[in-house]
C-alpha cells in the first residue's frame, strides 16, 4: 500500500483550443472537473483542484474541493508548474494526477493505475495503446528538485521531466481499458454527449 497519496486535478489552462474553460464543458450533464473529481478521490487522501486565479471564483461557486492556484513564479508555465504546485502543498509521499479535460476516466482506471505505483520507480504513468499520458499518473515527491530547477531553466514540457527520472510505463497489456477512457478533449467538437459552456 502507497503511504499517502494526494491527488491533483490540473485546472490551470487557457482552454484556447477548445474556446471556453474545459473544466465547466459537460459530459452527460456533468462538468468535465467533476468527472476527475470522481475518478480520483476515491484513491487519494486529500484532493487539490490547481487552477489559475481567474477561474478561482468559478470553481468556489461549483464546488466543495480544495481549490489553489499555481505557484506565482512559475504561473503559466503549464502541468508542470501545477505538479510542482500541489509538491509544496502537501507532505503525501506520492501526487496523482488527473486532466480537466478527460470526460471519460473512471474511477476503476485510477484505481488500477494507482496499483502499479511502486516506490522503486519515481513516476508511474499510462502508456495505452502506444501514447504516453505524463498527466494520468503518480509522482513522487523526491523530484521535487528536479521539477523547480526545470521550470527555472523554462524547461516545461513533461517529457523533459520523463526522460530523467526512472519511469513506470503502465499500458494496455498490464490493464486494458476501452481507449476513450484516456481521450482528453482539446477541441469542443468531437462528441455528441459533450456540450461546452458557450452552448449552455
Ligand atoms: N495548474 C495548471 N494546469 C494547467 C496549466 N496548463 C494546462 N493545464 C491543465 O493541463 C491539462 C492539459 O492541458 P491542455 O490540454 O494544453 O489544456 P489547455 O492549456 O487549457 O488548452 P490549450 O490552451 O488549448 O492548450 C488541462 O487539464 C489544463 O487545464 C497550467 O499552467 N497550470
Ligand atoms: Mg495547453
Amino acid at each position: 500500500m502507497v503511504n499517502r497519496m494526494a491527488g491533483a486535478i490540473l485546472a490551470g489552462g487557457e482552454s484556447r483550443r477548445f474556446g471556453s474553460p474545459k473544466a465547466f464543458a459537460k459530459q452527460n450533464g456533468v462538468y468535465f472537473f467533476q468527472r476527475a473529481v470522481e475518478a480520483l478521490r476515491p484513491s487519494v487522501e486529500e484532493l487539490y483542484i490547481v487552477s489559475h486565479p481567474t477561474l478561482l471564483a468559478r470553481f468556489q461557486q461549483e464546488t466543495n474541493e480544495k481549490i489553489i492556484v499555481d505557484a506565482e513564479k512559475y504561473r503559466g508555465q503549464g502541468p508542470l508548474a501545477g505538479i510542482y504546485t500541489v509538491m509544496k502543498q502537501t507532505e503525501a509521499d506520492w501526487v496523482f494526477v488527473l486532466p480537466c479535460d478527460m470526460p471519460y476516466i473512471t474511477e476503476r482506471t485510477i484505481r488500477q493505475m494507482v496499483s502499479y505505483i511502486d516506490d522503486s520507480f519515481d513516476i508511474v504513468v499510462s502508456a495505452h495503446f502506444g501514447r504516453v499520458q505524463p498527466l494520468v499518473g503518480a509522482y513522487h515527491r523526491r523530484i521535487i528538485d528536479d521539477i523547480e530547477q526545470l521550470l527555472m531553466a523554462g524547461n516545461n514540457r513533461m517529457f523533459v521531466l520523463l526522460e530523467k527520472r526512472s519511469v513506470r510505463y503502465v499500458n494496455d497489456t498490464d490493464f486494458y481499458e476501452e481507449p476513450r477512457v484516456f481521450y482528453n478533449m482539446n477541441y469542443a467538437t468531437e462528441y455528441g454527449d459533450i456540450v461546452t459552456e458557450k452552448e449552455l
